[in-house]
């Protein structure tokens, strides 16, 4: 049975009335407070943490989220729904959010489809007020086949088994900086060799209120740069967030092998024996 993973606002709603779903906002806290789904938690940390792929960077990651999810009330027997603006303006947060869950062993997990965007364009009830979310007892199991590491990423380099896929802004694989949150923000600007390159941004709509594209699509653009849904994939951006956005895509569009190098090119540029390349790629 294929996993599913997006909530339509229909559903969200239903679910929310029958008290059978925790929905989770990523969003900043201010923006949060402006207005939001009526009974969400606010989790903005999801978005900003920023991860190592050591296996003590792996540690302090679950126990970072087994805290924060405690802190918000996420149980393994209760569904979640995490939500954002839209799936393109916080960098893919909600798909983060919907990945780290799924990584720490949630078995029942997804994400507002459309987001709070299509909420508010259908005049669907919000408020403001605050209420304080009834912790849990979160602990993390966490599921090693989504993630890759550093390590996992070095192996695959240059062979024929794992492709990597690097879905960063144009703007970051040209090298031109080295990440979304300022020019110097990581030491090393340009890319993973051998890594091939689709822009996250390309497996959605571009409507007023974006979408994932159609299956079809998602397999004829991954088709483009030789990746197929029988492909081992390894995805992976600048911390992860962006690489779990374009996970889900390719999971809708039924590709399998999929495992995000989420500490990604914050932990890669930092290290300067990890080999990359500079300057505008061949062809570019
Ligand atoms: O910073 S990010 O690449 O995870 S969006």
């Amino acid at each position: 049975m294929t996993e599913k993973i997006l909530y339509t606002l229909h559903e969200t709603q239903a679910l929310l009335e029958q008290g059978a779903v925790l929905v989770v906002d990523i969003r900043d806290q201010d923006t949060f407070a402006e207005g939001h789904i009526p009974g969400a938690v606010n989790m903005p940390e999801i978005f900003s943490f920023l991860s190592e792929s050591t296996p003590e960077g792996l540690a302090a990651l679950q126990n970072t989220f087994g805290a924060s999810f405690s802190r918000v009330g996420v149980a393994h027997d209760h569904k979640v729904v995490f939500y954002e603006d839209s799936f393109d303006t916080r960098y893919g947060a909600s798909c983060r959010g919907y990945w780290l869950a799924r990584y720490l062993g949630h078995p029942d997990c997804g994400i507002l489809d459309g987001g709070f965007w299509a909420w508010q364009q259908y005049g669907l009830p919000e408020e403001t007020a605050e209420i304080p979310p009834i912790p849990s007892r979160f602990l993390p199991h966490p599921n090693t086949a989504l993630m890759a590491t550093r390590d996992d990423v070095l192996a695959a380099l240059g062979g024929s088994e794992t492709i990597l896929l690097d879905n960063r802004d144009a703007n970051e694989w040209l090298g031109h900086t080295s990440s979304p949150y300022g020019f110097d923000f990581a030491p090393r600007r340009g890319r993973i060799p051998t890594a091939r390159w689709i822009e996250w941004y390309s497996f959605m709509s571009r409507d007023a209120i974006p979408a994932f594209r159609p299956a079809h699509e998602i397999r004829a653009l991954c088709a483009s740069q030789q990746i197929y849904p029988d492909s081992e994939i390894i995805i992976f951006c600048f911390k992860g967030s962006r690489a779990a956005n374009t996970y889900v895509a390719l999971k809708l569009a039924g590709f399998n092998r999929l495992r995000v190098y989420f500490a990604s090119w914050n932990e890669w540029s930092r290290n300067p024996s990890l080999p990359i390349e500079s300057g505008e790629p061949r062809g570019a």
